[in-house]
């Protein structure tokens, strides 16, 4: 395994005993070097987890997780921390920004804590490309859910870490925004962007979508678009 993202036979578990729910069974997945890959399934069918399995930020029960050609299961947490840190890059929702930092200041914090100086014309370029030049110097306190989603994806075109995960990167923004979005994380295109979405045309984007269902693999489409998308989507969902 020399680099991308590979997942062999992943299960994971939450809670424990009767109250314990299987979200991940079996699950073998590649994301080759540069690809951009969509996950989609239906409500609780694993696709949140897959992620967090995938970046290293929680543990599978079994089966075992590559990032970059690295075995995550056999790094330390300081070790899986410093990946994380250099060469993953997130746009999650809940998992975004340092609430004291200006939006600047997020955009160049991978950066600063890998030791490089980042030029603030770089920060504020980075930031005009997702249209929040005007709002450099706001904490995400005071930025809308969709300006903070915008702020991060900033960050991920600054960093350009060699891996990105996105969760629902477009769910708080207006259709033109997530066009530009989307349109933005495409031509990142030499890293491996990982995807979950509900959104068929935001999928359509990706080179590949790979569907889950239960907490298994249930399917995939080479080259989507929307209408293929939405259409296994609905037999997923019967
Ligand atoms: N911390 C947790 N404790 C217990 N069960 C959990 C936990 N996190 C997730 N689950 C369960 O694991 C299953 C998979 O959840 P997951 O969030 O990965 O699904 P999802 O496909 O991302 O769902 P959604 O589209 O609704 O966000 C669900 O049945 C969910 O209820």
């Amino acid at each position: 395994m020399e680099s991308g993202v590979e997942l062999r036979d992943v299960t994971k578990r939450h809670g424990r005993g009767a109250a314990a729910v299987v979200a991940l069974e079996g699950v073998t997945a590649h994301f080759e070097r540069g690809s951009f890959t969509a996950i989609m399934g239906p409500s609780g069918s694993g696709k949140s987890t897959l992620l967090q399995c995938a970046a290293g930020l929680d543990e599978p029960d079994a089966g075992a997780v590559w990032v970059g050609g690295v075995e995550l299961g056999r790094l330390g947490e300081a070790a899986r921390a410093r990946l994380r840190r250099e060469s993953i890059g997130f746009v999650f929702q809940a998992f975004n920004l340092l609430p004291a930092l200006t939006a600047e200041q997020n955009v160049a914090l991978p950066l600063r804590l890998a030791g490089r100086r980042v030029p603030r014309r770089d920060v504020r370029a980075a930031l005009a490309s997702v249209g929040l030049e005007d709002r450099a110097t706001h904490r995400p306190s005071e930025l809308s859910g969709g300006q903070q989603q915008r702020v991060a994806i900033a960050r991920a075109l600054l960093s350009r870490p060699a891996t990105l995960f996105a969760d629902e990167p477009t769910g708080a923004l207006d259709t033109t925004s997530a066009r530009e979005a989307l349109a933005l994380l495409r031509a990142l295109h030499d890293q491996t962007i990982v995807m979950v979405t509900h959104d068929a045309v935001a999928a359509a984007h990706a080179d590949r979508v790979l569907f889950l269902a239960d907490g298994r693999i249930a399917g995939e489409l080479p080259d989507p678009t929307p209408e293929a998308v939405a259409a296994t989507m609905t037999r997923l969902e019967q």
